[in-house]
């Protein structure tokens, strides 16, 4: 790619044999290692709030290359508002509260609730009004199950005071609840997809949701790639519009970190299959100096090489493209590389026989459902080298302790490189569970809350919740 602090050393593993794998040889960066995105500005990622409000002002940037060619994705922030424009104002805030319940309604995973609290505490210092909305699962009409209520103990704890939980999302007795809510209270609305009208964005729902409320911050980045009455419709309605501290976060770090890396810049991608990544290879491939794939979709490529893969998972029909993505690789100058060895499982259980085997030598009836040590020392090498990283999909069955080994590894690796000041952002989905797993989590730059959200804008689309809010004001940088 054209970058002059490309590893030009760096040797194109378009072939998957052990041998050119294990013959390639990584120059290491010498050059100093750069600190986070945070760091450099002056406040460390415990300070989650003052991080994204001194980021938004002084990052927010024209970045990414949408759908309808390069946009600006600099939107005005919450913390553009001051106590005299939040004071007593009702604000409409759109949070992505999806988190997962077990059985008895018990909160699994509390990460997106954390994620939305600087914004409302932002907002509740400052003397506004908080009416708190999202979704929960893809309930059809009102549905118990998928009800706010298991919420509400887990928030209020978090905000530091009780919050008022509505029954409704719209209506009179939501009007009342809104008309009692003292300034710096709190009222949750329900599930706002009890609606059908939400999904659907219909602009009268969304009117009515607006009338609850003066303006409006969208923090819902798990749900900006939804165009729904929350979390776009209602912009038609309230002003200013502007994005949440979170929202603002995930897109300093997807999109202008990602779009103005500091180099080397690395993207390891893996999971399933080829097909749900061709968009984000595609896009990255314009961007990286290196990109390591993994997960299911290697089997793919080494088809498309002519290895054998055994009964491993590979996708027929997209083995021209497999070549084709290895041909776009070598035209842009990205060191592509693909595993050198794998480890290989009887069948597809947790309890499976396994074994190491380069990748070249799957035997018959075998299946690869992880990377091997070979290929994990390649990997560490080449992130060695590297200054930004981004990653998305484990490299191997994780959710199988044996074959959890290759995505551990490079989760501990990037983790020993953020401490090194190595900017490593994890892009979302079951990466993240992995990250949280080895329990590394808290020592990554950036863990998106977006699973959907973030491979849209990692393949370089615009999310309609986030073009529909207001501009920012340009600053001088
Ligand atoms: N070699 C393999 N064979 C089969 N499945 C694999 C293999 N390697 C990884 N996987 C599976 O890929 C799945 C994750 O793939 P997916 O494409 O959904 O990744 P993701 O982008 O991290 O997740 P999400 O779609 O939630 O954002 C995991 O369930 C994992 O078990
Ligand atoms: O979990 C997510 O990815 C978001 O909350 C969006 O949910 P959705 O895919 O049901 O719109």
């Amino acid at each position: 790619m054209a970058s002059a602090a490309a590893p030009t050393t760096f040797s194109l593993l378009h072939s998957a044999t052990p041998a050119a794998s294990s013959s390639s040889r990584v120059q290491l960066s010498s050059s100093l290692r750069v600190r986070p995105l945070t760091r450099r500005l002056g406040f460390t990622a415990a300070d989650p709030l003052l991080a994204a409000n001194v980021a938004a002002r002084v990052a927010a940037v024209k970045v990414g290359r949408g759908r309808r060619g390069v946009v600006s994705m600099a939107k005005k922030s919450v913390g553009d508002l001051s106590a005299a424009d939040l004071k007593g104002k009702k604000v409409f805030v759109r949070a992505d509260l999806n988190v997962p319940l077990d059985d008895n309604q018990n909160i699994t995973d509390d990460t997106r609730i954390r994620a939305a609290i600087p914004t409302i505490k932002y907002l509740i210092q400052n003397g506004a009004k908080v009416i708190l909305s999202s979704h929960l699962g893809r309930p059809k009409g009102v549905t118990p199950k998928y009800s706010l209520g298991p919420l509400v103990p887990r928030l209020s704890e978090l905000i530091g005071f009780p919050v008022v939980k509505a029954e409704d999302s719209i209506g009179p007795e939501v009007e009342k609840l809104v008309a009692s809510l003292p300034d710096g209270g709190v009222l949750l609305l329900e599930n706002v997809r009890f609606y059908k009208e939400e999904e659907k964005n219909d602009p009268e729902h969304a009117k009515k949701l607006a009338s609850l409320a003066d303006l409006f911050v969208n923090d819902a980045f798990g749900t900006a790639h939804r165009a729904h009455a929350s979390t776009e419709g209602v912009t038609k309605f309230l002003k200013p519009s502007v994005a949440g501290f979170l929202l603002q976060k995930e897109l300093d770090y997807l999109v202008g970190a990602v779009s103005s890396p500091k180099r080397p810049f690395a993207a390891i991608v893996g999971g399933s299959k080829v097909s749900s990544k061709i968009g984000v290879i595609e896009s990255l491939l314009e961007k990286v100096d290196i990109l390591l794939l993994g997960g299911g979709m290697i089997f793919t490529f080494y088809k498309a090489q002519g290895l054998s893969v055994g009964s491993s998972l590979v996708e027929e029909d997209k083995l021209d493209l497999a070549t084709t993505l290895l041909a776009k690789a070598k035209e842009k100058g990205v060191s592509l590389l693909l595993p050198s060895d794998v480890v290989i499982a009887d069948k597809f259980a947790p309890d499976a026989n396994s074994k190491v085997v380069p990748a070249s030598a799957i035997p018959d009836g075998w299946m690869g459902l992880d990377i091997g040590p070979d290929s994990v020392k390649s990997f560490n090498e080449a992130l060695d080298t590297t200054k930004t990283i981004i990653w998305n999909g484990p490299m191997g069955v994780f959710e199988f302790d044996k074959f959890a080994v290759g995505t551990e590894a490079i989760a501990k690796k990037l983790a020993d490189l953020s401490e090194k000041g190595v900017t490593t952002i994890i892009g979302g989905g079951d990466s993240v569970a992995a990250v949280e797993k080895v329990g590394v989590a808290n020592v990554m730059s950036h863990i998106s809350t977006g699973g959907g959200a973030s491979l849209e804008l990692l393949e370089g689309k615009e999310l309609p919740g986030v073009v529909a809010l207001d501009e920012a004001t340009p600053v001088p940088v």
